[in-house]
């Protein structure tokens, strides 16, 4: 679905990702890992089009969507997770959800004064829809809470409850499992394979967590020094002594700086 064809980014002087080839697979949840500073996000960035490569390619569904802003792929059906804006905090869970979809008529003065009908049905169709939404996630109970007052497992649900509300076909999330409790984390891990089982949602996952990984993904794409080291079954890749290296070159450098 998404192919990343020897793609390159550079800071300055700092050779974030290198020459990075792999493919995302329609219908896969796969899974990113590597050591800190890998290109994981930097790579990620690119997909969603927050950053332009520096070369290389990447193409979505065999179109060359390289360098498009993150507002056009999101209308291809590319979204990343979204952190929850700090000034959405003071939002409702469902206020939070209702305000995804993009271009809706209440937003224009003409259309609320001239065609009523119309955006009350419009919005009445967005309600329904995040409740439904809610359901899915068994959030009901938080509807009307303030999304500043949820757990960090709770945000972590709501912003993929977030992604539902738009025509997504790939979801990039980054860190999902960070600072999710263990109960919060299963229904995490549940929603994403059901998202992905019962709505065909192709995922893309950088995560630390390995338990997360070995559970939710594949295929596992291992990257180092910003470009592939090497990629198969969670098994295979753990069990590879140039991921090991990876990490332990990783741990070494950062234990001597
Ligand atoms: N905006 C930037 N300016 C300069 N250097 C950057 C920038 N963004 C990333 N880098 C550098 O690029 C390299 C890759 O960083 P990146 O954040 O993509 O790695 P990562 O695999 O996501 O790491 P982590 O797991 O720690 O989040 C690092 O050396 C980082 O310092």
């Amino acid at each position: 679905m998404i192919t990343i064809e020897n793609v390159s980014k550079s800071f300055g002087g700092v050779q974030a990702v290198s020459g990075c080839s792999f493919t995302i697979e329609e219908g896969s949840i796969t899974g990113l890992i590597g050591p800190n500073g890998a290109g994981k996000t930097t790579l990620f960035n690119m997909i969603a089009g927050a950053l332009a490569p520096t070369s290389g390619k990447i193409l979505f569904q065999g179109e060359d969507i390289t360098g498009l802003s993150s507002d056009k792929l999101f209308h291809k059906g590319i979204v990343r997770t979204f952190q929850i804006p700090h000034e959405f905090d003071k939002m409702t869970s469902l206020e939070n959800l209702m305000v995804v979809p993009p271009g809706q008529m209440g937003e224009s003065i003409f259309n609320t004064w001239f065609r009523p009908g119309a955006v009350r049905a419009e919005e009445a169709e967005v309600l329904r829809k995040a409740e439904e939404v809610l359901e899915f996630l068994q959030l009901t109970h938080i509807r009307d809470e303030l999304a500043g007052n949820l757990s960090g497992g709770q945000k972590k649900l709501l912003e993929l409850g977030r992604t539902m509300m738009t025509d997504a076909k790939v979801v990039l999330l980054d860190e999902p499992g960070a600072g999710v409790n263990r109960t919060l984390l299963k229904k995490l891990a549940d929603s994403i394979r059901q998202l992905n089982v019962e709505k065909g949602y192709t995922f893309a996952v950088i995560e630390h967590d390995m338990d997360l990984i070995s559970s939710l993904c594949h295929p596992v794409v291992c990257m180092a020094q910003g470009s592939v080291l090497t990629q198969g079954k969670f098994e295979d890749v753990r069990s590879d002594e140039r991921v090991l290296e990876a990490y332990l070159g990783s741990s070494a450098h950062e234990a001597a700086e």
